[in-house]
């Protein structure tokens, strides 16, 4: 899998571990930054990622942050992004299968991170299951048709 990796100061560390972590295991992982753990300011690498995945130049993203919060709200912003702060394996499971979650955002602040490993692992393992949920999700693209602006 073709997997866009991004975080800020407060989940530079976690960032690292997961990139080594998933490519590893045979993914294809695009590091966009941060490269430093001095202050910088999430959009700017939330976009990165969000292009990435917008563009389908990758399979799926990943943001880490304090929270994951400001994270998911400005992936949200590019068209057909969707992303969420997850804290847990049971969320991260059906993140994928309902929602078709293409953008994990992850709090570096708030778990531990074999807690984050493993939410990670779930959620890339998982495939989305299609059925009444496409229906669900193709509304949400209808509906960011017409707020979305490129
Ligand atoms: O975006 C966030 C909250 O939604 C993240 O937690 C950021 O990492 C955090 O806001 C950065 O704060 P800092 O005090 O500048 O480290």
């Amino acid at each position: 899998m073709r997997i866009a990796i991004g975080s800020d100061h407060r989940g530079f560390h976690l960032k690292e571990k997961l990139a080594s972590i998933l490519r590893s295991k045979g993914h294809e992982v695009e590091d966009v930054g941060t490269a430093v753990t001095e202050s910088v300011d999430y959009p700017d690498f939330a976009a990165l990622v969000a292009r990435k995945v917008s563009d389908q130049a990758v399979d799926r993203g990943i943001l880490i942050c304090g929270t994951g919060i400001g994270m998911a709200i400005t992936a949200n912003k590019f068209p057909h992004v969707r992303a969420a702060p997850i804290t847990d394996e049971v969320t991260a499971e059906i993140s994928r299968r309902h929602n078709d979650l293409n953008v994990l955002c992850l709090p570096a602040d708030m778990l531990s991170p074999r807690a984050v490993e493993r939410m990670v692992e779930v959620w890339v393992d998982t495939d989305f299951e299609g059925g009444r949920h496409a229906r669900r999700v193709d509304k949400i693209t209808e509906i960011e048709k017409h707020t979305l602006q490129e």
